[in-house]
């Protein structure tokens, strides 16, 4: 596994949003123009849906083919289906609501009125991704994770101080008492978010320096959860300046780098390994 973990910081969360969305059609393009389809797992939460937006009003959007596209979510809060505040409902709304992609192509979590109780709805989504695996594996080949990180550095619905970040026997769990509302809640586990090829965690705000500075730092997952998100090729922590005043600054981009250098991937000055760091 890659240990490759790099962070970019952009000037603000719209720059933010606009660069990922930017990065993440190209990145498809040429993953399915490769492979001919591709898995990716998407977020909720504020700037992760920020981003969905960003894709969707970007004029480089149908370039991309939809069709060979496969959605997943990170997790889902546990609430009636087209629940505004269902991660499902907001993705569609921003962005899936306006693409050519194949209903059967969107695997969202059950929802609270699919007549299942939460651990049926987890056992559920594991059959589901098991039934998209190839070679006997527990879930498809995820291209891209996106993640976004809670101020108490939570990822998915992994929380700190919950078992949920040291699940290592199953792909999806159920909780009940989850420390944001609403209480239930399904998600992903460690293992699936670290088997992906790519994670892209995607944060902003001053709320999340402490959190992102400790998941740098190589926190215990138990405590930090987004400390044990990293990706089989590469693991990336989109940031804006609010967010990245933990990181040293011999580690960060300066803003004005960003000013038409969206298209730079894979020699930006910000890129940091912390086995051989930069700066
Ligand atoms: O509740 C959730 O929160 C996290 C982080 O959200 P943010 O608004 O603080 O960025 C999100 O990653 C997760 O998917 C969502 O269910």
């Amino acid at each position: 596994m890659s240990t490759d973990r790099r962070v970019l910081v952009h000037p603000d969360r719209t720059t933010l949003a606009g660069s990922v969305a930017a990065r993440f059609i190209t990145k498809m393009i040429d993953l399915i123009e490769d492979e001919g389809e591709a898995h990716v797992v998407l977020t909720g939460g504020s700037v992760g849906i920020e981003v969905l937006e960003a894709i969707a009003h970007s004029p480089a959007r149908d370039s991309l083919d939809w069709s060979a596209l496969h959605v997943w979510w990170g997790d889902e809060r546990w609430l009636p289906r087209g629940d505004d505040e269902r991660n499902e409902t907001q993705a569609r709304h921003a962005l899936l609501d306006h693409l050519a992609i194949p209903d059967e192509n969107v695997h969202p979590f059950p929802a609270s009125d699919d007549g299942l109780d939460l651990e049926e709805a987890a056992s559920r989504y594991a059959d589901e991704l098991r039934a998209h695996a190839r070679d006997g594996a527990e879930h498809p080949r995820f291209a891209i994770v996106f993640l976004g990180v809670g101020p108490d550095g939570h990822i998915a619905s992994l929380f700190p101080e919950r078992p949920g970040p040291l699940v290592d026997d199953r792909t999806v769990i159920a909780l009940d008492d989850s420390p944001k509302p609403p209480s239930g809640r399904l998600s992903l586990t460690l293992p699936v978010i670290r088997n992906s090829e790519r994670v892209w965690l995607v944060l902003a705000g001053a709320d999340k320096a402490p959190a992102l500075g400790l998941a740098l730092a190589g926190a215990n997952p138990a405590d930090v959860p987004a400390a044990g998100a990293q990706g089989t090729k590469r693991t990336v922590f989109f940031v804006d300046q609010d967010a990245a005043t933990d990181v040293p600054e011999s580690l960060t981009t300066p803003p004005s780098y960003w000013t038409g250098a969206m298209d730079q991937q894979d020699w930006m000055p910000s890129e940091w390994t912390p086995s051989s760091p930069r700066g």
